[in-house]
Formats: structure tokens, sequence, C-alpha cells
């Protein structure tokens, strides 16, 4: 999806203080941001997490996933190295929207797992796609990072790219008796690098 650069602002956080750049699809009016933090310039690959909206987990708190414990791992890793990126890109309910996700809940809440209450629903499991951030970091000038992900489909989607994820770095927090489920599927049916693995991961 390609998308125009927009404009920045500073977003003071308690992790730091970041500037924040707007993007627009062209073709779909959607839009997304890019929270950055430090010197971009340099070859020293920085961190960078690549987040998908969870207006659940990220802003209500929900248990049900992991994505807010991820979202501040991430801004709080970044801020530790003084240098990084996250962008936050509105793909909410992995690219089915929040109504469709709160259905898919729905199902979950009477059996389903994450990929069946989809499937149930017309669905793919993953409906994602990522090519929004190739003009992201073009934009930003980054042609090599290190990913914060336990999504080997980021990873791919990256490189597919032309950008070099010289390293994934593992973003595992939040797991808890709501979720657990979830991430083991998430491990068993997505393909996450994820706690049972963990130990005979190659870390790319
Ligand atoms: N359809 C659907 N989407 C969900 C469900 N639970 C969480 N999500 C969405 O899944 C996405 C999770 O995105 P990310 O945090 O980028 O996580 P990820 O792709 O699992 O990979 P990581 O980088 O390892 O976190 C968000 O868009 C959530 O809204 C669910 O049960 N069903
Ligand atoms: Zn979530």
């Amino acid at each position: 999806m390609a998308v125009r650069y927009i404009e920045t602002c500073r977003l003071p956080t308690p992790f730091g203080v970041f500037e924040m750049h707007g993007f627009e699809e062209s073709d779909t009016g959607k839009e997304h941001v890019a929270l950055t933090l430090g010197d971009l310039a340099g070859d020293e690959p920085m961190l960078v997490r690549t987040h998908s909206e969870c207006l659940t987990g990220d802003a209500l708190y929900s248990m049900r996933c992991d994505c807010g414990y991820q979202l501040e791992e991430a801004l709080r890793s970044i801020a530790r190295e003084g240098r990084g990126i996250l962008m936050y890109l509105r793909q909410e309910g992995r690219g089915i929207g929040l109504l469709n996700k709160i259905r898919a809940y729905n199902l979950q809440d009477h059996g389903a797992d994450t990929v069946e209450a989809n499937e149930r629903l017309g669905f793919a499991a993953d409906l994602r796609d990522y090519s929004m951030c190739k003009d992201m970091l073009e934009h930003l000038g980054i042609k090599r990072l290190r990913l914060m992900t336990n999504n080997p489909r980021k990873v791919k989607a990256l490189s597919s790219y032309g950008i070099e994820v010289v390293e994934r770095v593992e973003l595992q927090v939040g797991r808890n008796p709501h979720n657990e489920h979830y991430l083991d599927t998430k491990q068993s049916k997505l393909g996450h690098f994820l706690a049972i693995h963990q130990d005979d991961d190659p870390q790319l």
C-alpha cells in the first residue's frame, strides 16, 4: 500500500519524547504513524517495532491478547537504547477491523480459537499487508534494522521490500490466563516464535 508523508510533531510519553510522523495511504486514506526517537542517521541498525492496531489491547487494557504489553515494552526498549522507531499500523484485528474482531471474539467466547473464528466469518487467518512500511521506512531513511517481533511473516514481508532485518528481537511479554490459549494458537497455527520453541529458534 503506497503511503505519503503528511506531517511531524513532538509526542511526549512516559518513556521519552518521541517525534510522531503521520502518513496516509493513497488508495484508502487510511492513516498510519511512526514514532521515532533519537538520531536516525548512521549505519548502526536500530530497534524497530511494526505494531498492528489493537484498540482493545493497546488502549482499553484488554488481557485477551499481548498487544498492550508489547506496545509498552517496545516503547520502553527504544527509550532504553535512546534510538528507534515504532510504526503503529492501522490494521485492527489482523486486518478485519474492530467490529469483525468483536464478532471473532464472540465466537472465541463460544469455543473457537483465533484462527477458526476468522475463518468462520469468511476471512483468512491474517489479512495484513505490510507494504506501507516500505514507504514509511524509506521516508525515514532506514534500510537496515533490528525488528522486535515474534511473527515470522513480518520479517519475511520487510525483507521482501529490500529492508535488511539484521536481527529479530523477541518481544514476549504479558502472558496471562486470559491470553494463554490465544498465544498458544499463534504459535501452533500462525507460526509465531513463542515460549515453547524459544530455545531452538535461531534469532535470524
Ligand atoms: N482477528 C483477530 N485479530 C486479533 C485477535 N487478537 C488480536 N488481534 C489483532 O492481532 C494483531 C496483533 O498484532 P501485532 O501486535 O502486530 O502482533 P503479531 O502479528 O501477533 O506479531 P508480534 O510482532 O509478535 O506481536 C492486532 O491487529 C490485533 O488487533 C483475534 O482474536 N482475532
Ligand atoms: Zn491485541
